[in-house]
């Protein structure tokens, strides 16, 4: 009895946790010291992580870093924590976009940070900070679309997966390149690549470094579609039409599907069902289902 009672109290725990906002995967107990990988990123700038007003409850995220195709630098990946967090506590949300600018998407790390931050402690706090920063902006309850135009390439093609969809524009081009430099992903890309392609794909496109263009991402499962445009402006456009085909609904139940979405994709089956009693809990009755009661019952 005792015991049965301690693992449903965990499962309850464990869905109420993963739900929380900020959480990082990881602390001390892991060896992670956020505060020490912090000041070391500081010291390796450039670039920004830049955020738009929102618009009809969408906003658009731009890696803005074109001098290096976007790379990622130090205070680059910072800036992405602090925007996660804003993201985390925008309460009318409903989607995100994420490109790169100047029409390319990520070229992964700053190469010139990463030889500097060769140490094993250093690469273990980068690869931890960057999980746990990754994660977050999955677990984001909005739904997000990373718009892939030119390169996503290393920690650029890891960045796609933290996305719940990919739009490629024609030309355009996901690389996993770790095997080339002597690694496997660091930022979480192995594990999501495996939960959206499966793992016989993840081990060839892994194993391969292969180059994939739209149509083999399409038909691969990785990207939803190329779009028409492949021209910067145009294709934003395409991918927020494509995007608010999921997003005509009030905030709270947009966000109430990413929630229930995620803790079946994260939970196990009994700890999923309690998150998503929790979840229907904080619509049922809600405005918008009142409101849809109070009109016909025929659904267009
Ligand atoms: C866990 C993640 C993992 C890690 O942290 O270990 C990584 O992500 S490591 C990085 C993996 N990424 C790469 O290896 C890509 C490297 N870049 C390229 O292959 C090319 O630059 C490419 C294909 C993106 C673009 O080639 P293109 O000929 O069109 O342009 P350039 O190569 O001349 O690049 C223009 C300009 O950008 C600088 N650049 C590009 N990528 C990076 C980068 N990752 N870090 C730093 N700088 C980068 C490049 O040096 C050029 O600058 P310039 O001053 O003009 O030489």
């Amino acid at each position: 009895m005792a015991v049965s009672l301690w693992k449903s109290l965990l499962q309850t725990t464990k869905s109420r946790l993963f739900l929380q906002r900020g959480v990082s995967l990881y602390n001390g107990v892991h060896g992670f010291e956020e505060e020490a990988i912090k000041k070391k990123l500081q010291q390796f700038g450039g670039g920004s992580i830049n955020l738009s007003k929102e618009d009809h409850g969408i906003r658009v995220l731009t890696l803005n870093n074109p001098k290096q195709m976007n790379a990622f630098t130090g205070t680059m990946m910072l800036e992405l924590q602090e925007r996660v967090t804003e993201l985390e506590n925008w309460k009318d949300g409903k989607g995100l976009i994420i490109h790169g600018a100047e029409n390319t998407f990520c070229s992964g790390s700053d190469l010139n940070a990463v030889r500097a931050m060769s140490s094993s402690e250093d690469g273990m706090n980068m690869c931890m900070f960057m999980q746990s920063t990754l994660t977050r902006l999955k677990r984001l309850p909005l739904i997000s679309v990373a718009v892939v135009q030119g390169k996503a390439l290393g920690g650029g093609a890891e960045f796609t997966t933290a996305c719940d969809f990919r739009l490629m524009t024609p030309g355009s081009e996901i690389r996993f390149v770790h095997k080339q430099m002597g690694l496997v992903p660091g930022w979480g890309g192995a594990a999501r690549l495996v939960q959206i392609v499966g793992s016989g794909v993840a081990l060839k496109l892994l194993s391969g470094a292969l180059r994939v263009d739209p149509e083999r991402a399409v038909h691969l499962g990785l990207a939803e579609e190329t779009l028409p445009s492949s021209d910067e402006t145009r294709s934003l456009e395409e991918a927020q039409a494509w995007l608010n085909k999921y997003t005509k609904a009030p905030a709270e139940v947009i966000q109430a599907v990413k929630k229930v979405v995620t803790a079946g994709r994260e939970l196990q089956l009994e700890a999923a069902l309690r998150a998503e009693k929790d979840i229907f809990g904080t619509v049922w009755g809600g405005p918008a289902n009142l409101q849809a009661l109070a009109q016909s019952t025929k659904r267009k």
